[in-house]
């Protein structure tokens, strides 16, 4: 089921370690292991054993620089050495924040993924490369790892979190990242985070902002306690469709990495209850205070209805039923395949072709003879005049609508059958969008 560069180890795999927190460390592990970790299979590198040790030449001089901060000092890179962090998600946030954590002598890491390497990721996810693409992203992440400190034991997973595995990978690791990208492994890490009683380090990027917070430390609130409901499936917008700079992950998953380091160094974290918002495109950065742990919380509350993980691609709606759903807005009859539009064009039938993406995009490819009005401005009623124009003009009563993959594309053809009801006009968006065109009519055309 997962990778693994090293064998698999971390502190303790022990269930009474679930209430651990960073501070009572030696207290616990005195009690978990045995002096060289065989006793909770945990490899001699972060066992208790080597915790008690004195750092040795070889580690004073590689930490060096960060040994001689009074706030961390010996002990604190002792504590380092034998903590363990869990990283969900190889992507933009994961791979700044494993490097760091690797560099700062973290003594067992592991990471969680179940993709793969594409040629799109590299602009933000850095530490994969070219002579990478197609690997299982955690491996990649763990090579690296690897590569620059051979002493951090790394367990490569590559599998999909979700509510059969996340406690049993959660309760091995001290702390965890949330380096993902979607709301249901949002709501499944904290609440299985509360029940584990795990800290999460919480970070997002796209486009041009990011944000970061501590949920779960020291009573601090969790995901659920600011954020019952799940937002619409709809209102959500992941980094392919809206964009991200590769740097805005940069730095948020550094500061994920940071605040970890403090925690497992027995340093206070300055993210509970405080979120921080960051906009790279102005350069401003603001701190919200966050309220409270919420009594009425249904994980971490007094009364929680959640005592178990539940199914959270259905409580979100994002499981594939709602999908299909999603991707089914038009019938049959009201679309079209991207070989039928080229045999279409072929035929030079009279047609108008309706490209609802940004201007943006549209300077990156576009099908000959497009006209572009961008999704959001079909509710404005100029735009709607001029498109009626052209349509007149061009003495066309076929009306085709061609996006990126095909989903506003539907969304746009439902709003103009409204709009032109009382025209005889034929609406129709061609299905899978610029994707399946590049995919199935012509392979020179650029994907993005
Ligand atoms: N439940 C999950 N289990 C394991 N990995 C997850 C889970 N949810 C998200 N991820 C991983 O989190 C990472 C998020 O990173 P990021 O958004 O930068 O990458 P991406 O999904 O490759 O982006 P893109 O949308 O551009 O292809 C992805 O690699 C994704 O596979
Ligand atoms: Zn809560």
């Amino acid at each position: 089921m997962h990778q693994s560069m090293q064998p698999e180890g971390c502190p303790c795999s022990s269930s009474s370690h679930n209430n651990s927190t960073i501070e009572d460390k030696d207290r616990l592990n005195s009690s978990l292991c045995d002096g060289d970790g065989r006793k909770c299979g945990v490899p001699e590198s972060v066992s208790r054993g080597y915790y008690s040790r004195a750092l040795s030449n070889k580690e004073i001089a590689r930490y060096s620089r960060q040994l001689i901060l009074p706030e961390l000092g010996v002990k604190g890179q002792q504590r380092l050495r034998q903590s363990s962090v869990l990283l969900v998600g190889a992507g933009g946030l994961g791979c700044p924040a494993a490097i760091y954590l690797a560099a700062a002598g973290i003594g067992c890491i592991g990471i969680v993924d179940y993709d793969e390497v594409e040629l799109s990721n590299l602009h933000r996810q850095i530490l994969h490369t070219e002579a990478r693409i197609g690997w299982v992203k955690s491996t990649s992440i763990a090579e690296a790892i690897h590569s620059l400190n051979s002493t951090t034991v790394c367990n490569a997973y590559h599998l999909a979190l979700n509510s059969d595995n996340a406690r049993q990978l959660v309760e091995k690791y001290d702390i965890i990242l949330d380096c993902s990208d979607n709301v249901a492994t949002r709501y499944l890490l904290n609440d299985c985070c509360v029940l584990c009683s795990k800290p999460l380090v919480s970070g997002s990027a796209l486009r041009w902002e990011g944000q970061l917070t501590v949920y779960g430390w020291k009573g601090g609130p969790c995901y659920r306690c600011l954020y019952p409901i799940p937002p619409p499936p709809e209102t959500v917008t992941n980094c392919s469709d809206g964009g991200v700079l590769g740097v805005v992950p940069g730095i948020i998953g550094s500061f994920q990495a940071l605040e970890a380091i403090k925690m497992a160094a027995g340093i206070n974290t300055s993210f509970s209850q405080r979120l921080m918002l960051f906009d790279g495109l102005d350069g401003s950065m603001r701190f919200i205070k966050l309220r409270g742990r919420q009594d009425s919380c249904n994980v971490c509350g007094r009364n929680p209805a959640i005592m178990q993980l539940l199914d959270y691609e259905q409580f979100c709606g994002t499981s594939a039923t709602d999908k299909e759903r999603c991707l089914h807005l038009l019938n049959k009859d009201e679309r079209i395949s991207a070989k039928e539009y080229k045999a279409m064009l072929e035929r030079k039938e009279d047609h108008m072709l309706l490209d609802v993406r940004l201007q943006v995009e549209m300077d990156i490819c576009q099908l000959p003879n497009s006209y572009n009005i961008p999704i959001g401005d079909l509710k404005k009623e100029s735009r709607m005049k001029e498109l009626q124009k052209v349509l007149l003009d061009g003495n066309s009563n076929a009306l085709f609508v061609v996006c990126h993959r095909g989903n506003d594309s539907q969304k746009a053809v439902r709003h103009l059958q409204q709009q032109f009801k009382n025209d005889d006009i034929e609406i129709k968006d061609i299905i899978g969008g610029l994707h399946a065109w590049s995919k199935h009519v012509d392979p020179s055309f650029p994907i993005y």
